[in-house]
């Protein structure tokens, strides 16, 4: 049973965060809503705010190159746009096509009920069974909504998916997209056909990753999606204000255990002006990735028995955003006023160089805006493994202006551990990114923040019954 807090209901005086991603500043105005004004919060970030959210510059126009759509249904991410004072900016339409290495195997057209014929003819109704299992999963996802209004928290992640989607949630995080796709019903030519593609571009790995984050990604593919005009970090910085945190640019290398009698605090080391500087805090919030080849340089000292490890690694995905002129030739279309499309997927097929390639809109569309032709020079953003090698993009490109590169660890490396990480780490010290090993995308971290500030609140405040409670969907019906 947790001894977690000072006894006399004093409240804490200061709680860092360590990371100023949409997670981490998220966390941070969770925590101002949920402490109150008083509290001084910290917030740590070694490069820039935003973290896997942004953007490069191409002819005087910003691109995102890392977390770029969201879901009409990500409510946290809406608001934060709203309470900011933000823009919406819609997807601007475009066609998709599947690329096999060889040619394309699926072409949308103009014709919504071509098109829907045809997903027909190839794959019978695997496609209406696929929708209705993500509808389905949207609707239990959209439930953490309500339990989070009334003020409830989970102490893991494991937790956090049972409450929404009982034991049926937690099995989807340890068996494969495929398998749960075949159990379905969905055929397998569907899944190598249209599936794998989504999960290369999205996830940049094939239909083996877990069923639970198969449905995210397959949620990302769905139409409605948006993003921030002006780009999706303003969201961290925005944040960051809203909350009144301050931000401390450095990183930190070290969280040590200080103990006075029963009572804990944490001693944050960070680098600043080539010294270290050290402050104690009440509570800590780690909101980035722990695992060992992202190296965070964050050592944990003083803690007995030793934290554990944070298993697994995270998968290379390299975006780069690419001006130049599209080589409609390698996709069968020598003249490129006949090549329609602005998406190209792509099949698990071996030796394939890249995931995707796509042209891109700028963070700041004018309302008169429209896609370059691929007669005209454009800019494209394509996903690939591993980063482009100069024949590999002269395949691609017919000739280009420039090529900007970003080498991320974008997301866990599905399959490379067994089970979820840990959302408390001791007593008054979480760790925000274990919700990734779920499913990694902008609102999952919107969500483990918000869960991550009742969390702390309720542990800090001793109101054991707000976390992990069973039977919600009841509890929420029956409260004010
Ligand atoms: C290429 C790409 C495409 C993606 N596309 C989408 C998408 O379209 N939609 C979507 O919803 N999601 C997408 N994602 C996923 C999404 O971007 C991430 O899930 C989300 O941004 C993670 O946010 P975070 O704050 O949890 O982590 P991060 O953004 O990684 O933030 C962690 C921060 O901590 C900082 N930090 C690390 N160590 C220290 C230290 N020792 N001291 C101080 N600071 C430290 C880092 O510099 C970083 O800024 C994409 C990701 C990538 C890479
Ligand atoms: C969390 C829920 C319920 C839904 C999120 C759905 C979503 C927006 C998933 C996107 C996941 C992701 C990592 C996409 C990466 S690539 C995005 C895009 N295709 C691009 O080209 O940048």
């Amino acid at each position: 049973d947790p001894d977690f807090a000072k006894l006399d209901g004093t409240p804490p005086s200061k709680i860092a965060v360590v990371g100023a991603g949409i997670g981490g500043t998220a966390t941070a105005h969770f925590l101002r809503q949920h402490f109150g004004p008083e509290v001084r919060i910290d917030v740590f970030e070694k490069g820039s705010v935003g973290g896997r959210l942004a953007t490069v510059t191409v002819n005087h126009q910003d691109y995102e190159t890392g977390g770029s759509i969201i879901h009409s249904l990500n409510l946290h991410m809406q608001d934060f746009v709203q309470q900011l004072g933000l823009k919406y900016r819609k997807s601007v339409a475009g066609k998709t096509a599947v690329f096999s290495g060889e040619g394309f195997i699926l072409e949308e057209t103009d014709w919504y009920l071509l098109d829907l014929f045809r997903l027909w003819w190839r794959y019978g109704i695997s496609f209406i069974r696929l929708q209705m299992w993500v509808e389905e999963i949207m609707e239990k996802f959209m439930r953490i909504y309500k339990y989070q209004a009334h003020g409830y928290a989970f102490s893991s992640v494991e937790e956090l998916l049972h409450s929404l989607g009982g034991s049926g949630f937690i099995n989807m995080t340890r068996r494969s997209l495929s398998e749960s796709l075949l159990e379905l019903g969905v055929s397998q030519r569907f899944i190598d056909e249209v599936i794998a593609p989504i999960m290369r571009v999205n996830y940049g790995q094939n239909i083996s990753i877990p069923a639970f984050v198969g449905a995210v990604s397959l949620a990302g593919a769905q139409a409605n999606l948006w993003a921030v005009e002006g780009g999706n970090k303003l969201v961290c910085s925005g944040l960051l204000k809203l909350a009144k945190a301050n931000l401390i640019q450095s990183p930190v290398t070290t969280i040590t255990l200080r103990s006075t009698g029963d009572y804990h605090q944490y001693e944050l080391t960070y680098d600043s002006q080539n010294e270290k500087s050290s402050e104690l805090y009440d509570i800590v919030v780690v909101a980035t990735p722990l695992q060992q080849n992202i190296n965070s340089g964050i050592s944990f000292q003083g803690f007995e028995p030793q934290l554990p490890e944070i298993a697994g690694s995270y998968h290379q995905t390299v975006a780069s955003i690419i001006h130049g002129y599209l080589n409609c030739t390698y996709f069968g279309f020598p003249d490129p006023k006949l090549f329609p499309f602005s998406s190209i997927l792509t099949t698990d097929t071996p030796g394939l160089f890249f995931n995707s390639a796509a042209s891109v809109c700028p963070v700041n569309i004018t309302s008169g805006f429209r896609r370059k032709q691929p007669q005209e020079a454009g800019v494209y953003k394509v996903f690939s493994p591993k980063p482009l090698e100069r024949s590999e993009l002269k395949t691609l490109f017919k000739s280009y202006y420039s090529v900007q590169v970003t080498d991320w660890l974008a997301y866990p490396h599905y399959g490379s551990t067994q089970g979820l990480p840990p959302v408390v780490l001791h007593e008054n010290l979480y760790f925000l990114n274990g919700i990734e090993w779920a499913g990694s995308a902008m609102e999952m971290s919107s969500v483990a923040a918000k869960n991550i500030a009742l969390l702390a609140y309720h542990r800090w405040n001793r109101q054991l019954e707000m976390i992990d409670q069973k039977d919600l969907m009841h509890k929420v019906k029956t409260e004010l």
